[in-house]
């Protein structure tokens, strides 16, 4: 098999464990599947409100930011509960700073949010 056919080849299965990891994460994280439903609801939204292309690149970027990082913040989790099961405040703080990023990307969409939506219901 020559590089350039091992690269795609490898590229392709990294793809494959990151879709089977994104399913995982929505199957089995109840905070992803909550985001999930609000992202639903904000596509429905988007269609009833006949929002712009920029604030559907707006509203599906802020969903992204928020969904990728809770998937990060639920990672850092896991690593935290196996490297040490036990209470650490180290631990404690990894987890509570890990939380913090997702709730800074959430504060962030709903502001987004509240300037798209803001308009079309005054
Ligand atoms: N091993 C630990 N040592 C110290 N503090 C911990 C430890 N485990 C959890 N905590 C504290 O409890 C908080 C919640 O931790 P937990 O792992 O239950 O996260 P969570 O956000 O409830 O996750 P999820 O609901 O996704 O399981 C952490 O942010 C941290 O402050």
């Amino acid at each position: 098999m020559s590089n350039l056919s091992k690269f795609i080849v490898g590229r392709l299965r990294g793809c494959g464990y990151a879709t089977k990891g994104a399913i995982l994460l929505l199957r089995t994280e109840p905070s992803i599947q909550v985001q999930a439903i609000i992202g639903i609801i904000m596509i429905i939204l988007g269609f009833c409100f006949e929002i712009t292309n920029t604030e559907w690149m707006l509203q599906i970027f802020a969903m992204g930011l928020v969904m990728s990082l809770e998937g990060l913040n639920t990672g850092i989790e896991a690593i935290a509960d196996f490297v040490h099961p036990d209470f650490h405040h180290k631990i404690g703080f990894i987890k509570d700073v890990a939380a913090g990023a997702v709730f800074i990307a959430a504060i962030t969409a709903v502001i987004i949010g509240c300037f798209i939506y803001i308009p079309y219901l005054i």
